[in-house]
């Protein structure tokens, strides 16, 4: 059996290749690779004397030859192949090992010019990827360190199971296929005249004109978002620290379309606070947020907001979620909880309550690097709304200063604001929500509703504050609110009628500050 190992990230290749030694594979290999196995004593054999060629162009042809080639290409239940391959004087080559020039570190270098953008696209490795992946019933490839052990074992135990050459083949074409999608994403990203200056790092637009995406499948799901449609989660490659992506379920019923969505909506919102908080979300929209001295007193709070829409609904905590508050969250129909950990106690209080969904899901504040929205036969793409508003960011524009304390329930409704559909309208005080008005086509109607829903559950919004997602773009708005009991309101600014609303606020003895941003969420 003859192995060919040529790898760029040489992490356990070495013991990878005195393993295939002591089973009695022949090793070929190409440059720095060869040089590596020889110095640690192994009998290798450079391509180079395989295929009467030395390494020509500095490393851009290698292994690109009919020795090669044909070794991995040539069918061995054909003869005509076979016979090619001996009056060639040809031998198999049975076992690829190959990972890529590493385009990606090389172009995230912010020295990168365009010139070593392009020595860094791998030609010949693919090459041999492609042809052997093609051939996998005689040859198996492996591009990722983290198959070593697997065929190491089954060639000990008398040769690599069919199963595993088609699952190592397939990994190779998605490999070259993200490979080159990286590649035509880098390309199409270059502005007007980046060929004029190779030598030079190019000046690139942060839309490519070609966008290429690989996501992984999580799992297929039953259904979508209605029985009848169908439904899967795909995963990017590598999701960024603290998503919801990197979720573990320690019980429950399987998760389904609408979970994920809303368990998402549930992680992001409760992952801005730094307090201990709980968020209830209902059809995407937070019916409840609080932070307290615990996670039990947050999700008591958070419950008391619309105790009605909680039911059923999707939970996240920022702590680790203890018997206190598992003990509370039990009481009630809930579909999933989310929390960076779980007590045992915790643990335990579900025990009898098997259909709950338990997620764990390690905190981090990164940020998706895109939003994507499909529309009718294309994609909406746009950077992340990972702007948080901070106390000094703020603008008072009345007449009124807001005292510390409503300059802390402020900041706090903003925060919840951002996380509800527009137009949103939240009332808050004491770390908690007293009203939700979310996704109405007029804002005066959300202010409306939420205070409707503030007296629904018995809850007072005299001395609130108050935060509309975007500005007041008349009066009429700010006036429910006081009317409701407000006394202090958080907002964008930025209507032509500022003066308008302004003078209202002042006339109402209201102190309001702007934010300067606007948190639109459909
Ligand atoms: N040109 C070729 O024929 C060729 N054949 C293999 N390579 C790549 O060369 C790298 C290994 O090189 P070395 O063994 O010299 O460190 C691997 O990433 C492999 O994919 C090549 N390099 C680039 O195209």
């Amino acid at each position: 059996m003859q192995a060919l190992l040529s790898v760029s990230d040489k992490t356990g290749i070495v013991e990878f290749a005195q393993a295939l030694h002591a089973l009695g594979v022949k090793l070929l290999s190409t440059g720095g690779t060869a040089r590596l196995l020889a110095d640690r004593g192994l009998p290798v054999t450079e391509v180079s004397e395989v295929t009467g060629f030395p390494e020509m162009l500095d490393g851009r042809v290698k292994t690109l030859h009919p020795r090669i080639h044909g070794g991995l290409l040539a069918r061995r239940d054909l003869p005509e192949h076979m016979a090619a391959l001996n009056a060639h004087g040809i031998g198999t080559i049975d076992l690829l090992i190959v990972n890529l020039y590493p385009f990606k570190q090389a172009t995230a270098r912010p020295d990168c010019t365009l010139e070593d953008a392009i020595e860094n696209i791998d030609i010949g490795g693919p090459a041999m990827l492609r042809a052997a992946a093609k051939n996998w019933q005689d040859v198996a490839v492996v591009i990722d360190p983290a198959d070593y052990e697997r065929v190491l074992a089954e060639l000990k135990a008398g040769g690599i199971e069919r199963s595993t050459k088609f699952m190592l083949a397939r990994k190779v074409f998605a490999h070259t296929a993200a490979y080159d999608g990286m590649i035509a994403n880098y390309l199409s990203s270059l502005e007007e005249g980046a060929e004029l200056a190779t030598a030079q790092v190019p000046q690139r637009r942060e839309y490519p004109s070609v966008l290429t995406l690989q996501l992984h499948k999580a799992q297929d799901m039953r259904y979508g978002e209605n029985p009848h449609q169908s439904a899967a989660f795909y995963r990017d490659a590598e999701p960024v620290p603290g998503s919801l992506a990197h979720y573990r379920q320690l019980q429950g019923k399987e998760l389904s379309y609408n979970n994920i969505a809303d368990a998402d909506a549930a992680w992001e919102c409760v992952k801005t606070f730094d307090a201990p908080a709980c968020v209830i979300i209902k059809h995407a929209n937070p019916c409840g947020v609080a932070v307290g001295a615990s996670a039990a007193e947050a999700y008591a709070k958070a419950f008391k907001t619309d105790s009605t829409s909680a039911f059923g609904g999707i939970i996240a905590f920022n702590q680790p979620l203890d018997a206190a508050a598992a003990e509370l969250v039990a009481k009630q129909f809930v579909e999933v909880i989310i929390a960076p950990a779980y007590t045992p106690d915790a643990l335990a209080v579900f025990q009898a309550k098997q259909n709950v969904r338990l997620l764990e899901v390690p905190l981090a504040r990164d940020a998706n690097p895109y939003d994507l929205k499909r529309v009718g036969g294309g994609v909406l793409v746009q950077s992340a709304d990972a702007k948080n508003v901070t106390a000094d960011e703020l603008r008072v524009v009345t007449a009124k200063q807001p005292t510390p304390e409503q300059m802390q329930d402020l900041l706090f409704a903003w925060k919840v604001a951002k996380f509800v559909k527009s137009n949103a309208i939240v009332f808050c005080a004491g770390g908690m929500t007293l009203g939700v008005g979310a996704g109405q086509m007029s804002r005066i109607d959300s202010a409306r509703i939420a205070s409707i829903k503030a007296a629904n559950a018995g809850l007072s919004l005299q001395g609130s504050a108050v935060a509309s997602d975007a500005f007041f773009p008349f009066r009429d708005g700010l006036d429910v609110v006081a009317d409701a009991g407000a006394t202090c309101v958080i907002q964008p600014g930025g209507s032509v009628r500022d003066d308008e609303v302004i003078a209202a606020a002042n006339e109402r003895g209201i102190a309001m500050v702007f934010t300067g941003t606007r948190h639109f969420r459909h």
